[in-house]
């Protein structure tokens, strides 16, 4: 599209997410909707288990480690984008460890860096904070949060009907909000 046709003024947008059960997904998908940028799920080489324990307890022990695991995920050509919106659940109160690796790994100096969150209703614990720690030289804007599943208690995906359409009502407002929408 021509750069005048672009609602964010020709700024060039990543949409990095990490998602388990689909609802950071489809923030992530709401938010691609509203700016047009391009969407890079974060994978690794070898996958949490479906088990919802198992996985707890991996993280945990990764948190208290500092172990970053290994992406399967290559961005070519990430010094091309201005803006990078980051997605990912709140787990065990923290960022998720596949998004420290990733903002670990790449270089994200001198870019507005955005991050979105999903989460089971104990909000984003210091996934923000941790965000802004691993990107000292990039200006993170104000983020959005809104309640997700709650895997613990079998419940997985709830971005669906109404959910859905508040959802998409709150995420075109906070974009407003923060410039990346015009008013
Ligand atoms: C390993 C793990 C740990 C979690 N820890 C938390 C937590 O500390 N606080 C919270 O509110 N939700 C927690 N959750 C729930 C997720 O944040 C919530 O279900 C979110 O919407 C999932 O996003 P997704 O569908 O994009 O994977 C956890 C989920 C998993 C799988």
């Amino acid at each position: 599209a021509p750069a005048d046709a672009n609602p964010t003024g020709g700024k060039r947008i990543l949409i990095v997410y990490l998602s388990r059960t689909n609802n950071t997904k489809t923030l992530a998908e709401i938010i691609q909707g509203y700016t047009g940028g391009d969407l890079m799920p974060i994978e690794l080489q070898k996958p949490y288990p479906a088990d919802y324990k198992t996985t707890v307890s991996q993280v945990a022990h990764e948190n208290e480690t500092g172990y970053l695991l290994p992406l399967k995920t290559k961005i070519e050509g990430i010094e091309k984008y201005d803006v990078v919106f980051v997605g990912f659940p709140t787990w065990g109160m923290q960022l998720p460890p596949p998004m420290k690796s990733f903002l670990h790994q790449y270089n994200l100096k001198g870019k507005t860096i955005i991050p979105f969150n999903t989460n089971a209703g104990y909000g984003i614990g210091s996934s923000f904070d941790t965000v802004k720690e691993l990107c000292p030289n990039s200006k993170v804007l104000d983020g959005f949060t809104t309640k997700g599943g709650i895997e613990r208690d079998g419940i997985l995906y709830v971005m669906e009907g109404n959910k859905k359409t508040e959802t998409d009502a709150a995420v075109k407002k906070w974009l407003q909000k923060i410039g990346m929408l015009p008013q």
